[in-house]
C-alpha cells in the first residue's frame, strides 16, 4: 500500500507516483509519443502506480490522459499532476494552456498543478502575477491543488510575501549527490510538501559503494535503497522507468526500513551544489 501525505491545503498526496520525463524519447505532441507514453503509463496503472507526474513541456499528457481514460481506474483513485510550460507564464496563457492539459488529460479537475520553472530572469522577473492566475484555478474548481517546482527560497519568500498564499509542493531536485537542503529547509520552514525530482540522480547515484553495501544488507537494490532514504525523510517521490521489472521494484520499498546509520551514511553522500545534474533554478531562462 502507497502511504498518502497530508498537504496544507488539507488535501493528500500518495507519497509515491511514476514520473514520465522522457518516457518515450520524444516530446513532440505526435500520436507516436502519445501510443507510447499510454502504453508506459498504462502498464504502471496496472502495476498498481497512481499518482502520474507530467508536465506541458513534456508533450506527453494526451498519452497519459489515454491511460488514465484506458485504465478504467475510479477518478477518486487517482493524483495527477502537471506543470505549467516555460512559454505560459502570462495569465491569460496560464488559463488556455491549462485548458489544453485538462482537455489532453481527458480530466475535468486536475489534482496539482505546479509552476514549472520560476524564470527570474524572463518575464519582468514576475512570477507572482503567475502564481496569482495558477491559486485561481483552485478558485474556479478546476484544480484541486495549487504549488510550485524549482522555487528557491527567496522566490517562495515572494510569492507568499505579496499574495498570502503559500504553495502546497515544491517540486525540486532531491537525491542522494544533491541533498538541495537549502530548498529543502525553506519549503518545510513554510509548510509546503517537498517533492523530489530525478530521486534517482537518473541513475547516476546506482553504483555508489555506501548504496551497494546498504543494498547488500538489507538484500534491496540500490534503487530501492535509495526511494526508501527519500520516503524516510518525507519527500513525495516519482520515479520514472520504462522497464516492467523496475516499475515492480520502485513501488516495492514500504515493506523494510533504514537505520539511522544508514540514513545517515546517505545522507553523507552529498555533494552540495557540484551534485545537481539539472539546472540552477536562478539562472534557468529556457523557453522550449
Ligand atoms: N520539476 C522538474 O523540473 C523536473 C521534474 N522531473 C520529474 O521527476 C521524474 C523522475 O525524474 P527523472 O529525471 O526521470 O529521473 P529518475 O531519478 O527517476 O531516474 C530515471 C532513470 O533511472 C533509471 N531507473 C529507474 N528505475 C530504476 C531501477 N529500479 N534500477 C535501475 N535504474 C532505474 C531509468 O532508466 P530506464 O527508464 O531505462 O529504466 C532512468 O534512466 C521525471 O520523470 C519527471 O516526472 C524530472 C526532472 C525535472
Ligand atoms: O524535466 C523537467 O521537468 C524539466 O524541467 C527539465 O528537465 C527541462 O525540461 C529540461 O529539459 C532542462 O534542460
Amino acid at each position: 500500500m502507497i502511504p498518502t501525505l497530508p498537504l496544507n491545503d488539507g488535501t493528500t498526496i500518495p507519497q509515491l507516483g511514476f514520473g514520465t520525463l522522457n518516457v518515450s524519447r520524444d516530446r513532440t505532441r505526435s500520436e507516436k509519443n502519445t501510443a507510447a507514453t499510454a502504453e508506459i503509463v498504462g502498464s504502471a496503472l496496472g502495476m498498481g502506480y497512481r499518482h502520474i507526474d507530467t508536465a506541458q513541456m513534456y508533450g506527453n499528457e494526451a498519452g497519459v490522459g489515454r491511460a488514465v481514460a484506458a485504465s478504467g481506474i475510479p477518478r477518486e483513485q487517482l493524483h495527477v499532476t502537471s506543470k505549467l510550460g516555460n512559454g505560459n507564464h502570462d495569465p491569460g496563457e496560464v488559463h488556455r494552456s491549462f485548458d489544453r492539459t485538462l482537455n489532453e488529460l481527458r480530466l475535468a479537475r486536475l489534482d496539482l498543478f505546479l509552476i514549472h520553472w520560476p524564470l527570474p530572469s524572463l518575464y519582468n522577473g514576475d512570477y507572482v502575477t503567475t502564481w496569482r492566475a495558477v491559486t485561481d484555478l483552485v478558485r474556479d474548481g478546476r484544480l484541486r491543488t495549487a504549488g510550485v517546482s524549482n522555487f528557491q527560497p527567496a522566490h517562495l519568500d515572494r510569492v507568499i510575501g505579496e499574495t498570502g498564499i503559500v504553495p502546497a509542493v515544491n517540486q525540486i531536485e532531491v537525491h542522494p549527490y544533491f541533498r538541495n537542503d537549502t530548498a529543502r529547509d525553506a519549503s518545510a520552514a513554510h509548510g509546503i510538501a517537498v517533492e523530489a525530482w530525478s530521486p534517482l540522480g537518473q541513475g547516476a547515484v546506482l553504483d555508489d559503494p555506501v548504496l551497494d553495501r546498504i543494498a547488500l544488507a538489507q538484500a534491496k537494490t540500490p534503487a530501492q535503497v535509495v526511494l526508501r532514504w527519500h520516503i524516510q525523510h518525507g519527500h513525495v517521490v516519482f520515479p520514472k522507468t520504462t522497464h516492467r521489472q523496475r516499475m515492480a521494484e520502485n513501488l516495492d520499498v514500504f515493506g523494510f526500513a533504514l537505520s539511522a546509520e544508514e540514513m545517515a551514511a546517505i545522507d553523507g553522500l552529498d555533494r552540495g551544489p557540484a551534485g545537481r545534474i539539472g539546472p540552477d533554478p536562478d539562472t534557468f531562462a529556457w523557453i522550449p
